[in-house]
């Protein structure tokens, strides 16, 4: 993805960006002569000319694509358009469009697809309403099968922009060119996978301040949260940097609490301490070095080992067990003033009575549900809301504290705030004991003072880039071990940014 503006707009937002532009001189028919061009100029700048076969359906998409064809005809291209509905007729800027296209508009038929080399499709747009049907649905099952590659104009035809799912046949585009603010569609999964590589155009709408609820969400990016992870001054020592404490699973599964541990560590919390039932404190110790153990025998025994190790943050919950003893231990951790973040079976074990736990959380806990989980805590709210972006919102606001709806696409969200969608996830992450170490992250953040929404995002995009860096074939221990390269990269660019607009500014 080509980095583009960093607010998510929903569909409706868009079109009021437009009718603002409108009125700041920049006609509908402007922007439509201004996104078709953009249509172009990626097109042209990845590919060589070839037969190219343009889809127009009947709204403004349509009218998209009269411009595109000009262009690319007027660039020596040599162009098919293909009208998909010839009883519909074009209305406003899309009649415009169409009345200035002087070459042949040909009906849909069995040839339509011969010999392209390039297939443009501005079929629908974000004026999709209904599930494409009959020979608009054939025709995208057609385009998808032939082999060539795809353009969409502003959406694949068959996503609904709010939406993360596709309604019914949908393109899969190699590449998606959308106008002034990328929307919902664009980077909720499955839909992010129709769009291919995106390329988000400035089509020369002035900046404004949108009104409420335009922006639904906000890429999660390091210039969102400037200050985490800390690079810490100079003076700084162990004690200042946070003390992190983070539960242990029974003797047998104990390594998913090393790896959040380690994790805080490597997110730099100065001093992290394992608190582990006596019968797993050998195997932890085999295994930790810098990390220091902590036997507790019961829930008065836990708080004792929290408070005597001065905990500023903790984590529960990675391969815990699902046990009435956690869900006491949950509850009297959150009965302490420091931040807690709540994973795997401090979640799961909840999942008979989701309501007891929401009524302890407060704003600075984190809890960090996958799909299967968010819906144990919250039934029937993906499937009620609009968008996953929607579903973690009204979560946070259900919770009190920050959700990180976790997945390929995960969305962080608190109440009162824009929510944050992550977009840096690899195929890697998919892999056993990768959360773990996300908790731990931001468990580590958490302890050092970082609030609490800053340091779920901070922590989010850390993983992704770890996985990015790790690629394919990495398995969760070596998440933390790439944190040094990431954080001292972020911190190299944070620094060159500020020179230069150090120097801008002087
Ligand atoms: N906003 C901006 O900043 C800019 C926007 N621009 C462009 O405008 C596009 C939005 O245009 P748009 O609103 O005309 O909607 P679009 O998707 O072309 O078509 C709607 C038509 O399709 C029809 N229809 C819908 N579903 C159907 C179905 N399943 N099967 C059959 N028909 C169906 C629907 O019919 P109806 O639902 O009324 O029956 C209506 O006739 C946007 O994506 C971008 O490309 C740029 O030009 C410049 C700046
Ligand atoms: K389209």
């Amino acid at each position: 993805m080509t980095p583009g503006p960093a607010e998510i707009f929903s569909v409706d937002g868009v079109r009021r960006a437009d009718r603002h532009a409108s009125g700041h001189g920049r006609s509908a028919w402007v922007l439509m002569q201004t996104a078709g061009r953009s249509v172009v100029d990626a097109i042209t700048a990845r590919w060589s000319p070839r037969q190219t076969v343009i889809f127009v359906g009947p709204g403004n998409n349509g009218g998209d694509g009269f411009v595109i064809a000009n262009g690319l005809s007027d660039a020596g291209w040599p162009v098919r358009v293909v009208r998909v509905f010839p009883d519909r007729n074009w209305t406003g800027d899309a009649h415009v469009a169409a009345q200035h296209w002087a070459g042949p508009v040909n009906g849909l038929g069995p040839d339509s697809l011969s010999g392209a080399g390039l297939i443009v499709d501005a079929i629908f747009g974000t004026g999709l309403s209904r599930s494409p049907e009959g020979e608009a649905a054939e025709l995208i099952a057609a385009i998808n099968a032939c082999g060539a590659p795809v353009v969409a104009v502003d959406i694949p035809s068959g996503l609904n922009g709010d939406r993360g799912e596709p309604q019914g046949e949908a393109v899969e585009a190699d590449l998606t060119v959308t106008f002034h603010r990328l929307r919902p569609a664009h980077l909720l999964q499955p839909s992010r996978q129709f769009c291919g590589k995106i390329v988000c155009a400035d089509i020369g709408i002035p900046d404004h301040d949108p009104p409420e609820g335009d922006v639904v969400a906000r890429l999660n990016h390091p210039a969102l949260w400037p200050d985490w992870p800390e690079t810490g001054a100079a003076d700084t020592h162990k004690h200042r940097k946070g003390r992190l404490a983070v539960l242990s699973g029974p003797a047998k599964s104990t390594g998913a609490a090393r790896m959040a541990a380690v994790a805080g560590l490597r997110a730099g919390a100065g001093l992290v301490t394992m608190l582990t039932p006596p019968g797993a404190a050998l195997v932890n110790a085999n295994h930790l070095t810098e990390v220091m153990i902590r036997s507790f025998r019961d829930v008065e025994d836990f708080l004792t080992g929290l408070d005597a190790i001065r905990a500023t943050a903790a984590v529960l919950g990675p391969a815990a067990g699902k046990s009435d003893a956690l869900k006491q231990i949950v509850i009297a951790a959150l009965s302490r003033p420091l931040p807690v973040v709540l994973d795997g079976d401090a979640l799961s074990v909840f999942c008979d009575d989701p309501g007891h736990l929401l009524g302890h959380l407060r704003d600075h806990d984190v809890i960090t549900p996958h799909a299967g989980e968010f819906e144990r805590l919250f039934p029937g709210l993906s499937g009620t809301s609009l968008n996953k972006i929607e579903a973690a919102r009204a979560a946070a606001d259900r919770a009190g504290c920050v959700v990180v709806f976790k997945g390929a696409d995960s969305v962080i969200a608190v109440p009162g705030r824009t929510p944050r969608i992550n977009t840096n996830a690899s195929p890697a992450l998919a892999t056993a004991g990768t959360g773990d170490t996300l908790a731990g992250l931001i468990g580590g953040l958490l302890a050092q003072g970082a609030p609490a929404f800053d340091a779920a995002s901070a922590a989010v995009w850390l993983h992704g880039e770890a996985g990015l860096r790790l690629g394919s074939g990495l398995i969760a221990g070596e998440l933390a071990d790439v944190m040094p390269a990431i954080m001292q990269d972020l911190a190299r660019r944070r620094r060159i940014a500020a020179v230069r607009a150090a120097l801008i500014g002087g």
